[in-house]
């Protein structure tokens, strides 16, 4: 895999709603998942959305582990999301440090709902409903946004 340059804020594409994947078993498509991934991890970051590699499509990826700020976090394995969508969300909300690799030196407390719940396509193409709450709904609401042409600075109250 490669690691992929990653669009910082101001570059066009970081503002577009980026389209539904159509042809999940494209090398091409399983080969950016891996790219994605590759470049998460070397970012150190927690999460990554296809549009910050310029791929203007709805692939999002979380990689959820413990941090400094977030020592309690769950250590999970990065999980790729095809085309997400929240399909519930609370209206209980909770407040937590964000950052993003697309806005290098910038943190910020945003608001976030504490509780979601998020249909997905897995690389292998199975359709997942699945239920998250605290640090990795934060992660899972932020990457969505991206897909949405939305960046958290925009999300600050
Ligand atoms: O790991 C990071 C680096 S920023 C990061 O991983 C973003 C994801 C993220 C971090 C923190 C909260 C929500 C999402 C990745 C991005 F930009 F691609 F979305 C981090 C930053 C602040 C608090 C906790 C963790
Ligand atoms: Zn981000």
């Amino acid at each position: 895999p490669n690691i992929l340059r990653i669009a910082q804020q101001g570059e066009p594409i970081l503002a577009q709603r980026a389209a539904n994947v159509t042809n999940l078993h494209d090398a091409t498509i399983q080969n950016l998942i891996d790219d994605m991934q590759a470049t998460l991890l070397a970012a150190n970051g927690v999460g990554i959305a296809a549009p910050q590699v310029f791929i203007s499509l709805r692939i999002i990826i979380i990689a959820s582990r413990p941090k400094p700020r977030y020592p309690d976090a769950p250590l999970m394995e990065p999980l790729a999301m095809i085309n997400p969508e929240i399909c519930w969300q609370s209206p209980d909300t909770c407040t937590g440090w964000e950052g993003c690799l697309s806005v290098p030196d910038a943190r910020a407390p945003v608001s976030r709902s504490n509780h979601l719940r998020v249909r997905y396509l897995t690389r292998k193409g199975e359709i997942i409903e699945t239920e998250y709450v605290g640090f990795v709904a934060r992660i899972i609401q932020h990457e969505c946004d991206h897909l949405d042409g939305v960046l958290f600075p925009e999300r600050v109250t």
